[in-house]
């Protein structure tokens, strides 16, 4: 028996001496590489937390003690350690272990939002409530990384934090100088600065593989130069801000760790202990791999780390290469990313135009407005972001750039249902959102040529700002038109007007999958995909007129989307045709494959053809019990 088969809780690692612990963070490293390529996952960031995980749970009390994790993907070892071994082949499968904390998994879990930057707000909370109920024995320990805390929100919390000297908030920053990318700007060169300078770092490895002959010695030593460090520790932002700062620590080396989370667990004020780390530490193809550092990883071969399965060109790339293209003939245009450069597939234009791409952090919020300044600067700006973390830039993007009218272009990949990341992932609230934003276009491409169209002609939009949305994943062959109507695609027609079937962007194929159907049964069925959803297009609007019934289906909430949006305007033209929508019931999503989840939702086209069908067959027996609107 290994001896992390051992561990069920993190009783079992308090008695662990140096040289078991050692041993058990090798075992868990291996587990973690072994795991996590056959599922797919964030290996890098997970590796990168083994032993600062381990000293974590000897030296703090979970669950009494809270220990928090910000964005929540480097969360695998504190599931290790936990109980929850066991759950890893299933990791970020249906009814599996969620790849993030999970209140239902554990109660040693606390967040399970994956937008970052959250944790020292949730940590602030928790102390002051912790001391108005006078659990003051209760740590709060929040770890942050370093790109989290680029993010604007971890500094409202750090100005509240910092304002309680005695709010005993352990702030433990996990800095491995990356986000995906190196994490950019001025706080993450301070961050480097705090580091302590080579030849330290040289003569501290020696000592230690000397000292490490003799363990005691080398447990006594490491408290008295974590002391010293402490003393001698370089006064700055932190400590300006009224944070004791503990650091940095090598956050490989669990003793050092430990002496350090004791110092600070016993100090009864808010401290900062500045952790150093190297994401997909322990496996070289990870510490080899300079575009993320194996950040995340797809199913691969555990035997050599190869990623299995090429699926094709995704929506992504496709994106990222018309950019390019577009950045060739138009200078003006620009790009803006918020830490995710490569995931939303600006690199290429980064290369080539290193001057015209801007990562401004984990920072949604900043990223909108700056946009709006380079708008007003006569620019045109691209913010490419994943669908679910424009929330974050709700109000720049409504009063900064729409109210003003500025032309910038957002990109929202990931839009719709993700899946693998859970509730917080899916990007299923872009539409509502965007519906309500005055002078707003937005358009919903079904497949690459028309990511391509959408995007050529967003850019050339002057008067205001627009906004394409597509799904994660491969982007799959192009669905033709087979005709025209007054300027919208028809993709399908059959004899007749029952039901005019609208489709919403990469819904396309499973529309056209359903309508097919429909026509086997003689129905008459005609399926036309808008292209730009926002603003309604009149052509549309006359095109109902002629349907008994209109159909809209979306890869998005289905209560306040595209469909929603329709169906007013057709209320509002005094169109009698009644509207059925369908898209993503308004509830979190649990983990799984996005195939699997948009079956679930009632979206796959068996069922969306079996709705359409009972909702016809309701409306002409109108004593039948009318089916049911929301999907399932
Ligand atoms: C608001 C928000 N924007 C973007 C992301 C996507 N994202 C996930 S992890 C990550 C990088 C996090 O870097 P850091 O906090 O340093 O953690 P590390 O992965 O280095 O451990 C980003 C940008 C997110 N989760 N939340
Ligand atoms: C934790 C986080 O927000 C990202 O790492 C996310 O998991 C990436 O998602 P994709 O795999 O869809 O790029
Ligand atoms: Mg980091």
């Amino acid at each position: 028996m290994t001896l992390l088969e051992t561990i069920e809780g993190p009783a079992d690692i308090k008695q662990l001496n140096a040289g078991q612990l050692a041993d058990l963070a090798g075992e868990i490293r291996h587990f973690l590489i072994d795991k996590v390529l056959r599922t797919g996952g964030h290996l890098g960031p997970n590796l990168g937390t083994v032993e600062l995980t381990i000293a974590l749970h000897r030296v703090f009390d979970s669950p009494r003690d809270r220990i928090l994790w910000d964005t929540g993907h480097q969360a695998y070892v504190h599931k290790i350690l936990t109980g929850r071994r066991e759950g890893f082949d299933r990791l970020r499968q249906k009814g599996g272990l969620s790849g993030y904390p999970s209140r239902a998994e554990s109660e040693h879990d606390t967040i399970e939002n994956s937008h970052a930057s959250t944790v020292l707000s949730y940590a602030d909370g928790l102390a002051k409530g912790f001391r108005l109920r006078g659990e003051t024995d209760r740590a709060v320990v929040a770890v942050i990384g370093d790109g989290a805390l680029t993010g604007g929100m971890a500094w409202e919390a750090l100005n509240n934090i910092s304002g309680a000297p005695d709010r005993p908030v352990v702030i433990v920053v996990n800095d491995n100088g990356r986000s995906y990318a190196p994490t950019t700007g001025g706080l993450a060169t301070y961050l480097a600065g705090l580091r302590t300078s080579p030849d330290y770092e040289r003569f501290l490895e020696w000592s230690k593989h000397q000292l490490r002959q003799t363990p005691k010695l080398y447990e006594a030593l490491h408290a008295v130069k974590a002391g010293l460090k402490d003393m001698l520790a370089p006064q700055g932002l932190f400590a300006d801000l009224g944070l004791k700062y503990l650091g940095p620590v090598d956050g490989h080396d669990i003793a050092a760790v430990e002496a350090a989370l004791r110092q600070a667990a016993g100090f009864g004020g808010p401290v900062v202990v500045h952790c150093l780390t190297r994401k997909g530490h322990g496996y070289r193809r990870a510490e080899d791999d300079e575009r993320d550092h194996h950040h995340a990883v797809g199913v691969s071969d555990p035997a050599t780390g190869e990623p299995l399965g090429s699926p094709g060109p995704s929506w992504t790339s496709v994106f990222g290469a018309e950019l390019v293209e577009i950045g060739r003939e138009r200078p003006e245009v620009v790009a803006v990313t918020a830490a995710m450069l490569q995931p939303t597939g600006l690199a290429a234009y980064a290369e080539e135009f290193p001057d015209r791409v801007f990562d401004v952090g984990i920072a949604e919020q900043h990223a909108v407005t700056s946009a709006a300044g380079l708008a007003m600067a006569g620019m045109v700006p691209v913010v490419a972001v994943y669908s679910t973390f424009l929330n974050r830039g709700f109000d720049q993007l409504l009063m900064d750039v729409a109210m003003h009218s500025c032309p910038v272009v957002f990109v929202l990949d990931r839009a719709g249902v993700t899946g693998d990341d859970g509730a917080s992932h899916n990007g299923m609230w872009d539409l509502p959102v965007l519906g309500i934003v005055p002078g707003l276009r937005v358009a919903a491409p079904r497949d690459g040529a028309s990511l391509r169209g959408a995007l050529r002609e967003a850019v050339a939009i002057t008067e205001g700002p627009s906004a394409i949305r597509f799904p994660k994943g491969p982007v799959g062959p192009d669905i033709p038109a087979v005709d025209q109507h007054d300027g919208i695609d028809v993709l399908h027609r059959s004899p007749g007007d029952d039901v005019l079937l609208v489709s919403v962007g990469a819904m396309a194929a499973t529309a056209c999958a359903a309508a097919r159907r429909l026509t086997e049964e003689g129905l008459g069925v005609t399926v036309v995909d808008p292209a730009w959803i926002k603003p309604v297009s009149p052509s549309l609007i006359k095109l109902a007129e002629q349907y008994r019934l209109v159909v809209t289906v979306e890869d998005g909430l289905r209560v306040g989307g595209y469909g929603s949006l329709l169906a007013q305007e057709l209320r509002d033209a005094g169109v009698p045709a009644p509207v059925s929508g369908f898209g993503i019931p308004q509830r979190f999503l649990d983990h799984g494959k996005r195939a699997d989840i948009l079956a679930e939702c009632g979206l796959s086209p068996e069922d969306l053809a079996r709705s359409i069908r009972l909702r016809i067959a309701a409306d002409r027996a109108p004593g039948v019990r009318r089916v049911e609107e929301e999907s399932r």
